[in-house]
């Protein structure tokens, strides 16, 4: 797939390529090979007319009664990915959080790996936690050797000074688990994930949205194409 066409898929649409492939790495490794979009649905809580939009931007037009080439999909995710490249990632605050993270193998369904952690405890540092070093926060600098991913677990109070401190030393992306909002230049993307937030939405969403009507309005959808 060209770069150029990657370009065009909506960001909501690059945040769910992972989920996507996670399930259809499944699917591959069970030797199917077709996949209907109301399975797929189904198995990663993604409606299915969101899902046949997603994959009309890259060229994925289901059949009807056949569905989608779970190997055409898992070349193009693959690709769009970067699947076959490995991305090496830093931790920063082996805590209650980064501890869980270090011990989660990452790796199993994608190429993403946290291959250094930081932390300012002498308790933990010079430790290894899930197989991972973890070095003292005061060798961030010399330690990083070019990762260019952080997720950060520190408390919130130490988010922007760790921040500065990352981006300074040639981080790009960070996945920021702490509730500060942390200020970065613009070259530097952040990624805020804030479980009290997912929590109060997916409330809202059963409040206002129910799946149950979701999937009537879908059907109606659906037979009127028909
Ligand atoms: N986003 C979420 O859904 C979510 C859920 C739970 C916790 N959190 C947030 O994640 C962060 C970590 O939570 P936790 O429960 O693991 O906390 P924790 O106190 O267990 O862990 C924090 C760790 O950071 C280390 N630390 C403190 N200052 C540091 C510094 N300057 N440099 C390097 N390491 C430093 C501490 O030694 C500790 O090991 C907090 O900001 C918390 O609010 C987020």
């Amino acid at each position: 797939m060209e770069q150029q066409n990657q370009n065009k898929i909506p960001q909501a649409t690059a945040k769910r390529l992972p989920l996507y492939y996670r399930f259809l790495n499944n699917l591959n490794h069970q030797g199917k090979k077709r996949v209907s979009s109301k399975e797929l649905s189904e198995a990663v809580k993604v409606d299915s007319a969101t899902i046949r939009r997603d994959f009309s931007y890259f060229g994925a037009l289901g059949k009807k009664g056949y569905g989608y080439n779970v190997e055409y999909l898992l070349g193009f995710f693959r690709k769009t990915l970067d699947q076959d490249e490995l991305t090496e990632v830093a931790l920063i605050g082996v805590g209650n959080l980064g501890t869980a993270f270090l011990n989660y193998n990452f790796m199993k369904n994608n190429n993403t790996k946290i291959v250094v952690a930081f932390d300012k405890s002498s308790h933990k540092s010079g430790s290894e936690v899930g197989g991972i070093p973890v070095y003292n926060i005061g060798e961030l600098e010399n330690r990083l050797n070019g990762v260019r991913v952080a997720i950060l677990t520190v408390p919130a109070s130490e988010a922007q000074h760790i921040t500065d401190r990352l981006v300074a030393h040639g981080i790009e992306g960070i996945l920021n688990f702490t509730p500060a909002r942390i200020a970065v230049p613009s070259h530097v993307r952040v990624h805020h994930i804030d479980l009290a937030v997912e929590l109060q939405s997916l409330v809202y969403f059963l409040k206002h949205y129910p799946m149950k009507d979701q999937e009537t309005k879908e059907e109606a959808v659906s037979t009127e194409k028909k």
